[in-house]
């Protein structure tokens, strides 16, 4: 008799998801979502690990899979509190002998899970591995020897044949008699109602139906055709696929986006774009296998080289860089873009985090955790992978990316189209006097006769001396 579990995490489908497929051969099944409180309270790098926008896109996420749910006879259960008691206690309640669950990278989960088992001996743990293009078992290599490089990687893997998406489910086990005690609500059977929605900036609406509303119109378009020379834009809807918010929370799968790529390069075009449009989702796969790999190294000051980059903690410029208040009217206008829509483009991610590390010499984790709050489409591998790479202590073999913000004023931004567009229109100076004097006046890199807080540039001379290589 087996009694399930299934513990619905980057899985929020119905298509090609190989954890339902599994559940639904149980004899009795509850499907539970944990919402963990510490996912609002402020962190060590003074940032909440959920914000707004990301809570809001999750919500509509989690609605979505529970119409799906009710339509098979099952629901969704939303606990709230400490995952890992609460889970323990549906196990118990429940008297649970498998838990189902996506096989994902994070350490948090990693963990948890083996306290789990720890708590209910009895209790065999599937972790489905379908959160990447490649499957552990179709890798040519062991995970502790995975290429040093992107490069490499993209080399071994390049030719090696994906898994054809799975079909769906179509019925599902009957559910538990009795709630669970640790329920904080059931998900109404009406889509909540989503407040706050940004005025400005990309509208992401969560779900699977959604997700794949977006996914179908963009391989429709021309878009994937001319995907490369547009992908470095820092606006435009259009300009890069916009997949990413849906992609790590599984309301479609990696596999269903190369099935897209594969049938428009079959029925379309195929080439250096939809190519390229491939190699970014080979980044994906890379940065999660790294995260397999390296577990906890992901997250530390040191990274993957174990060597400290030449930064520290400057309270000011971070807060000045967040509220996009930095003597830098590019890197403002990306800083609030983010904050007021929750989404960023790749090459203005790349300038802010740049930055951060280089102009303001402030320790790159902050930065990263403030990402995690913000961006509506927050993955751990991928947003602490990048970081690292930017500031030096990650898988790039050349070490750090330092980007010349008045080359990528030129380049991307020559009119001031998009400055004008994110500019912060309170213009409210006294608060950055005040900040500028209440906090730690010392640490900004503006000698203080030298400029007023809004001008263009700070020259080299006043910026704190980091060596860094491959400027952009
Ligand atoms: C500092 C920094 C932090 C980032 N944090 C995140 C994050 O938390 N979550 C996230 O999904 N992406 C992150 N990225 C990568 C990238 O910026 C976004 O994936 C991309 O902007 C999302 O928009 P898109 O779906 O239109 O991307 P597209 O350009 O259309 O790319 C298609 C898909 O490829 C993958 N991809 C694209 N660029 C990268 C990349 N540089 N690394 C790994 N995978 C990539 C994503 O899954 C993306 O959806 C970060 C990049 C930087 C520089």
């Amino acid at each position: 008799m087996k009694r399930t579990l299934y513990w619905v995490t980057k899985d929020l489908r119905i298509a090609d998801n190989a954890a339902l497929q599994l559940a639904s051969q149980s004899n009795e099944l509850i499907c539970v979502y944990t919402i963990d409180k510490k996912w609002f309270q402020i962190n060590k790098f003074q940032s909440k690990p959920l914000g707004e926008k990301r809570w809001q896109f999750l919500q509509a996420c989690l609605n979505d899979f529970n119409q799906h749910l009710l339509a098979l006879g099952q629901k969704l259960y939303i606990v709230y509190g400490d995952t890992l008691s609460n889970l323990n206690k549906v196990c118990e309640q429940f008297q649970i002998t498998d838990l189902i669950t996506t096989k994902v990278p994070g350490t948090d989960e990693n963990r948890l899970l083996s306290k789990l088992h720890t708590l209910n001996p009895q209790l065999t743990i599937n972790r489905v591995d379908q959160f990447t293009l490649f499957t552990e078992n179709s890798l040519p290599f062991d995970v502790n020897n995975l290429p040093a490089s992107y490069s490499k990687f993209r080399k071994v893997m390049y030719n090696i044949a994906i898994q054809q998406p799975s079909s769906n489910v179509n019925t599902l086990p009957c559910m538990f008699q009795s709630a669970p005690s640790v329920t904080l609500y059931e998900l109404e059977s009406s889509p909540a109602s989503i407040i706050g929605r940004p005025k400005q900036g990309h509208i992401f609406k969560g779900g699977e139906q959604q997700g794949l509303k977006h996914l179908k119109q963009y391989f429709t378009s021309e878009n994937p055709s001319v995907y490369k020379e547009v992908r470095n834009s820092l606006d435009g809807w259009e300009n890069s696929s916009k997949l990413s918010p849906w992609i790590n929370y599984g309301c479609f799968s990696v596999r269903q986006v190369m099935q897209h790529i594969k049938h428009y390069e079959q029925t379309v075009e195929s080439n250096k774009s939809t190519e390229s449009l491939y190699l970014e989702l080979l980044w994906r796969d890379y940065f999660q296998w790294v995260h397999f790999k390296v577990g906890a190294k992901m997250y530390q000051f040191k990274g993957l080289v174990g060597s400290a980059p030449l930064t520290t903690f400057y309270p000011e410029r971070f807060k000045k860089w967040c509220l996009g208040k930095t003597p830098y009217p590019l890197v403002n206008a990306c800083m609030n873009e983010l904050r007021h829509s929750g989404f960023l483009s790749n090459r203005g991610r790349q300038i802010v985090a740049s930055c951060l590390v280089n102009e303001l010499s402030v320790d790159w984790r902050y930065g990263a955790a403030w990402f995690e709050e913000q961006l509506i489409d927050y993955d751990a591998a991928i947003n602490w992978g990048n970081w690292q790479y930017i500031a030096g202590v990650g898988v790039d073999p050349r070490g750090g990316r330092h980007f010349n913000i008045k080359k990528q004023t030129n380049t991307h931004d020559l009119n001031g189209d998009y400055q004008a567009k994110w500019i912060d229109k309170s213009n409210n100076t006294a608060y950055l006097d005040q900040i500028l004097d209440s906090v730690d006046a010392s640490d900004w890199p503006i000698s203080p006769d030298s400029a007023t807080v809004s001008s263009v540039a700070v020259s080299a001379s006043t910026i704190s001396p980091v060596s860094r290589n491959n400027v952009k």
